[in-house]
């Protein structure tokens, strides 16, 4: 029996206004925060849900939609309440996965499944984020690196919640898949979750280089990707963009994305500082340089990353490498604010920073 579920997938308070910013699910610019506040705190579940509606993925394999959203409830339940790594990256990520499935140099390129697999991947990419970096569980012999021998530790976590969650048949939203396709899915979410450790960005950004250099391409533009390694290796590289994508968007997106993983970052350092362990790199409040930061994060791995990927969809993705060089040179003309004040430009209150109102840096 078909139960009724809400229109835009979650109960709010303020349906028009949801309904308006998830209008823009197909726009690089979607303010993430603005779905956060708007869905009563559901980020992930109305996004995710309105991606399916708007790529008929419940039609083509048949997923009952009350199963769905069981599922993304839950799967949204399952993110920490951590400032970055919580349930609003999760969506963030799987909205960019979206948009750039859809650049006109990938038209046709991917199958359904490879599609639903990608969409699914990048939504349950970070589940359960402990807020601290795989270094850190190693360094403090914590279960989950025992549990996964050091390697890829976090990102094997959010694989295996994500599955366990599947296992309940009021969750299955994979219940009508085939066999095989059951089979295919699993293994290309696992190869892209995989891919969104860090420790990864170096090989996978040389591959992309590689392909980029002998891409072949139909008599309209579209590039060919005949084997499976090909094929794999493109959507691995795409969650990865969309996993550091935050410096492509508009930058007062962008600088609350920031404000969030310093935090981050700096309560990882207060905890190494409790321990007596030596205190990771842009982990410690107390001598951070933000602008700085962010350009060396820019400049050695994001744009490298961008730039490519911008050549292998060449001129689809021409405008987020423009953001993100016009970003890179506000924050080089910034360098100077380095009094410790967070990035952000705007005095948002961000519950999660616990900061009320960010000292506004001269723009
Ligand atoms: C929105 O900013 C950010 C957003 C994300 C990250 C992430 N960093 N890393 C690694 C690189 C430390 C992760 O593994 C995280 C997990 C997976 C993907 C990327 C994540 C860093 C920043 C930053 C910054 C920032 O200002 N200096 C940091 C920095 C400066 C120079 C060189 C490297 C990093
Ligand atoms: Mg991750
Ligand atoms: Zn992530």
């Amino acid at each position: 029996v078909p139960v009724n579920v809400p229109e835009l997938g979650v109960e709010t308070q303020y349906p028009q206004e949801l309904a308006d910013v998830l209008s823009r699910i197909n726009d690089w610019g979607l303010d993430t925060f603005k779905v956060e506040e708007l869905s009563d705190q559901r980020p992930l579940t109305a996004i995710t849900y309105r991606i399916f509606q708007e790529r008929e993925l419940c039609r083509i394999y048949s997923i009952e939609q009350s199963t769905l959203l069981k599922y993304l409830l839950t799967l949204e339940d399952h993110y920490q309440q951590v400032p970055y790594h919580n349930k609003a990256h999760g969506a963030d990520v799987c909205q960019s996965m979206h948009v750039l499935l859809n650049a006109s140099a990938l038209d046709g390129v991917f199958t359904e499944l490879e599609i639903m697999s990608a969409i699914f991947a990048s939504a349950v990419h970070d589940v359960d984020h402990p807020g601290v970096t795989n270094q850190f569980l190693i360094n403090t012999n914590s279960d989950l690196a025992i549990m996964y021998n050091d390697e890829s530790v976090l990102e094997n976590h959010h694989l295996a919640v994500a599955f366990k969650l599947l296992q309940s048949q009021e969750r299955n939203i994979f219940s009508n898949l085939t066999t095989k396709q059951m089979k295919t899915l699993r293994k290309m979410v696992i190869d892209m979750v995989l891919a969104t450790d860090m420790s990864k960005h170096m090989q996978l950004l040389a591959d992309l280089k590689t392909m980029v250099e002998s891409k072949k391409v139909t008599g309209n533009n579209i590039i060919m990707l005949e084997t499976y390694d090909d094929r794999i290796q493109v959507l691995q590289n795409m969650i990865h963009c969309a996993d550091l994508s935050n410096p492509t968007k508009p930058l007062d997106i962008y600088t609350r994305w920031t404000d969030r993983i310093m935090e981050e970052f700096w309560r990882q350092g207060d905890k190494e500082r409790d321990l007596r362990l030596e205190i990771s790199p842009m982990c410690d409040r107390r001598v951070a340089s933000v602008e700085k930061s962010q350009i060396g994060f820019i400049e050695f791995i994001v744009h490298p990353l961008w730039e490519t990927w911008a050549d292998l969809v060449y001129p689809d993705a021409n405008n987020i490498l423009e953001t993100l060089e016009q970003n890179r040179d506000w924050y080089q003309s910034h360098i100077g604010q380095e009094n410790g004040a967070l990035s952000s430009t705007s005095t948002t209150h961000d519950p999660l920073l616990n900061t009320d109102s960010i000292q506004a840096t001269n723009t």
